[in-house]
């Protein structure tokens, strides 16, 4: 078990002995461990204005402490990066330097190493579903979604209406069918409907930023759908050999997926805060 001493294991300990397996990995020799978040749910409360997200102070506090001792930290968000960098102000934590953000579940990036954005232009056809959407909604009897333009995709929000998740189930058919039209996808999320490419997924954002730090231990939590494909991508890559992974499941009342596939499962994002900040105890940074 290197280092760790039982003590130390930060709580609530990994129920699985391949997450114990990966905090013992993690704790002995954290230069070649990373820890990847999801944004929105997990490092940010769920609020009903994505504008008006934020990370958590104490994550990111927390986070500020552990990133000198880790090989890597990384924000994998269905966020845009410039988004991402403007609610989380990652760029202004100097414990963050070596923090990269992959945006639009990979699509997109941002390293704190170089200050480097690279954003891809977005495919035609989002901006043609955008166009048709407001007479869509208005077909359907819905008032009140709001409308967010990512560029490389659009998310229809029911949080805040007054059904929203029966608002949310009127529109996931519809929308299927027009984003299907364009030769694109609609993903469910937590009182969400996201119009986007679906070739590109947080399961292959992380595959490849394991491939180019050569990291040996992957600590990664989520809280939604979309960070399933993360799950699935790195639970394969575990049974494979390949990689030690703790998998932490950020459980809420409108998303318990993620929870029977977690090694640690923590009840919003203060608990993940609490976690984060025993971690880094634990890791004595
Ligand atoms: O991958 P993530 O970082 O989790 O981003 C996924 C989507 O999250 C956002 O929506 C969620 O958070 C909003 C703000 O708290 C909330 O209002 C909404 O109900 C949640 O589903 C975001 O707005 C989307 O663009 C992201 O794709």
């Amino acid at each position: 078990m290197g280092r760790m001493a039982l003590s130390a294991v930060p709580a609530p300990s990994p129920r699985t002995q391949a997450g114990t397996a990966a905090l013992a990995s993690l704790l002995s020799d954290p230069e070649h461990a990373m820890l990847a978040f999801d944004f929105d749910g997990t490092l940010s409360p769920i609020v009903d204005d994505p504008e008006q997200a934020h990370a958590s102070e104490r994550s990111l506090q927390a986070l500020e402490r552990i990133g000198p001792c880790v090989g890597k930290l990384a924000v994998v968000t269905g966020r845009p990066v410039r988004t991402a960098l403007r609610l989380g102000a990652f760029a202004e934590r100097e414990g963050l330097a070596h923090l990269s953000i992959l945006g639009q579940y990979g699509a997109e990036r941002w390293d704190a190493e170089t200050g480097v954005e690279s954003v891809p232009p977005p495919p035609e056809a989002v901006a043609e579903v955008r166009a048709a959407l407001p007479a869509l909604i208005d077909s359907l009897g819905l008032t009140g979604v709001r409308i967010e333009d990512k560029q490389r995709a659009v998310v229809l929000h029911t949080r805040g209406l007054p059904d929203p998740a029966g608002a949310q189930a009127i529109l996931e058919g519809p929308v299927a069918e027009l984003a299907q039209e364009h030769g694109l996808a609609a993903e469910p999320g937590r009182l969400v409907v996201e119009v986007r490419d679906p070739s590109v997924d947080k399961g292959g954002a992380l595959r490849g930023l394991i491939s180019e730090t050569g990291v040996r231990t992957i600590v990664f939590a989520g809280d939604d759908l979309g960070d399933l494909p993360a799950y699935e991508a790195l639970t394969a890559m575990r049974e494979g050999g390949d990689v030690e992974v703790l998998l932490v499941a950020v459980a809420s009342d409108e998303q318990t997926v993620l929870v029977p596939r977690a090694d640690v499962v923590v009840h919003g994002p203060d608990e993940l805060a609490d976690w984060l900040e025993r971690l880094a105890d634990a890791l004595g940074c």
